[in-house]
């Protein structure tokens, strides 16, 4: 699958990691930075993030600054994107399921590795439900339909 992430300077280390494995598993991924530990603002990557996966270049996003409560705001601002900040799997696969997330977000300052793992595993493995959720994500983007 086509990834891309995006951090702040406080999820640095996160991403790497978690870069580092999706390739080992053998998924696209584009690191959207940054790429130093310097005090960023999280907008200017979660505006960045969520143009490539609006546009299609990536199938996904993933999202991580402190809490995740930032950066999941400002890739919200997209009206393409469906961020879910989440902090264990089952919420990961439900925004998947019943709201056909094309981004997570993760708040590296409160979850270990594993669990952010986790989190993408079900985020990736888990496919959209459609039926009475299709109607509802179509008002997200279309509060008249
Ligand atoms: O957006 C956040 C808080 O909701 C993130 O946790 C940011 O990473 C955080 O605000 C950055 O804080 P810092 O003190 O500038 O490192």
């Amino acid at each position: 699958m086509r990834i891309a992430l995006a951090s702040d300077h406080a999820a640095i280390e996160l991403k790497a990691l978690l870069r580092d494995w999706l390739i080992e598993m053998g998924h696209e991924v584009a690191d959207l930075g940054p790429e130093t530990t310097d005090s960023v603002d999280y907008p200017d990557f979660g505006y960045k993030l969520a143009e490539v996966v609006a546009d299609g270049t990536a199938e996904r996003g993933i999202a991580l600054c402190g809490s995740g409560i930032g950066i999941s705001m400002s890739v919200n601002r997209n009206p393409k994107l469906r961020c879910a900040l989440v902090a264990e799997p089952l919420s990961a696969s439900l925004c998947r399921e019943h709201n056909d997330a094309n981004c997570i977000a993760l708040g590296a300052r409160l979850i270990g590795v594993d669990m952010a793992k986790a989190c993408v595993t079900a985020f990736l493995e888990t496919e959209f439900a459609g039926g009475r959720h299709q109607r509802r994500v179509d008002k997200l983007s279309n509060p008249n339909c």
